[in-house]
């Protein structure tokens, strides 16, 4: 098993990486049991595929467990079902030192983080993160939140979880949709400041798609260890560094706010199509070699992601993506950083964007 640690002084935590730890949970999520039972934050999906392996294991150790079944998908990120939820918690009398289990993906990992963060102004949460999506990004750093009609994650918190837990066998039952879109936050760690990594992307990238376990548990293991050590050094997102991580993210996010939030663009194709929007863009700008966002979109269209408008299923105006773009949380004194690149694994955070030429921009490329 590999152990990745994130250091946040008294909010430190562990995350464990090893295919079959879902069955030794029991064992692994003793310490956390503090009244020896847990309730279990879980979507329809993963109920059915994962539920039984973490329940056999909370049996054979002795660990009782309640479980609250969600429905899946990014519609469950709402107001609605954090009143459900928070509800269903208090009924099981949720004391402030418990853990909450999140065990599924983003979504269930953001809402459940959220709750916590909020019932009896604060407990505790592990993340077991079942997507690969959530098993290299979205279970650690603590980002928790919904969705609100203005845009994605608005009402939300910092909030660590107290444990990751990481089975990356979880992926074999996974809908190879949603392992194509876990794997463009992947890829988005080389193109941050890893182009090493981004190479090891396009050499390997297509084992790792068809579920090799090697590739898979490398890729979990080095894009943990590259987040956690951002997170460590700018846990809120203060100092410019964390904001790296939302590469792709304000093109993503405009174009997930366009598509209704729905299954019609998945969070990581998103991402996918606006990492090669904001390289497409420095290119433009002259930040960055043109090879170099050739390069980008290309490897992404490989591995079955959208590179561009129009592969994402979005043909509203430039106009219309900006406003959406305007509810960012990057937004300070009215303008928008944009984190653009001057190549592979040289991405920074640009202050000075005019947004007339985002719109213009996105009106040309399509
Ligand atoms: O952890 C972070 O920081 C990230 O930006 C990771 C993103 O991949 C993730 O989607 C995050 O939830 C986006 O954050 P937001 O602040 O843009 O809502
Ligand atoms: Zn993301």
């Amino acid at each position: 098993m590999s152990r990745v640690d994130v250091a946040l002084g008294e909010r430190s935590y562990a995350i464990d990486i090893a295919a079959g730890t879902l069955d030794r949970a029991g064992d692994l999520l003793r310490p956390f049991a503090k009244r020896g039972r847990f309730a279990i934050v879980t979507d329809a999906s993963v109920a059915a595929a994962q539920l039984p392996r973490l329940v056999a294991s909370l049996d054979a150790a002795g660990i009782g467990h309640d479980a609250i079944v969600l429905p899946a998908g990014e519609a469950t990120k709402s107001w609605a079902h954090l009143e459900t939820l928070t509800d269903r918690l208090l009924e099981l009398e949720i004391e402030r030192s418990d853990n909450i289990i999140a065990l599924g993906g983003g979504v269930i990992g953001d809402l459940t983080g959220f709750a916590a963060s909020i019932l009896k102004r604060g407990c505790g949460f592990v993340q077991v993160p079942t997507t690969l999506l959530s098993q290299v990004d979205s279970s650690v750093g603590g980002k928790t939140a919904i969705n609100s009609r203005a845009g994605k994650n608005l009402i939300g918190s910092f909030h660590q979880p107290a444990y990751v837990l990481i089975d990356p066998t979880t992926l074999d039952t996974l809908p190879a949709r949603e392992v194509r879109a876990g794997y463009a936050e992947v890829v988005k760690y080389g193109l941050i400041d890893d182009a090493g990594f981004f190479g090891w992307c396009e050499a390997n990238g297509a084992a790792l798609l068809a579920g090799d376990a090697a590739a898979r548990e490398y890729a979990i293991e080095r894009s943990v260890a590259a987040k956690a050590a951002i997170v460590a050094d700018d846990e809120r997102e203060t100092s410019g560094r964390r904001a790296l991580l939302n590469l792709g993210h304000t093109f993503g996010h405009a174009l997930e706010a366009e598509t209704g939030f729905s299954d019609r663009l998945l969070h990581g194709e998103g991402v996918a199509a606006g990492m090669a929007l904001a390289f497409a863009f420095s290119a433009r700008q002259g930040l960055c070699p043109a090879e170099d966002a050739a390069r980008v979109a290309a490897h992404l269209t490989a591995a079955g992601l959208p590179a561009s408008l129009k592969a994402a299923g979005v043909d509203a105006p430039g106009a219309a993506l900006v406003a959406h773009m305007m509810h960012d949380k990057k937004m300070a004194g009215g303008r928008l950083p944009f984190l653009l690149a001057r190549g592979i694994g040289q991405t920074f955070l640009a202050k000075d964007v005019d947004l007339a030429e985002v719109a213009a921009f996105l009106d040309e490329v399509r």
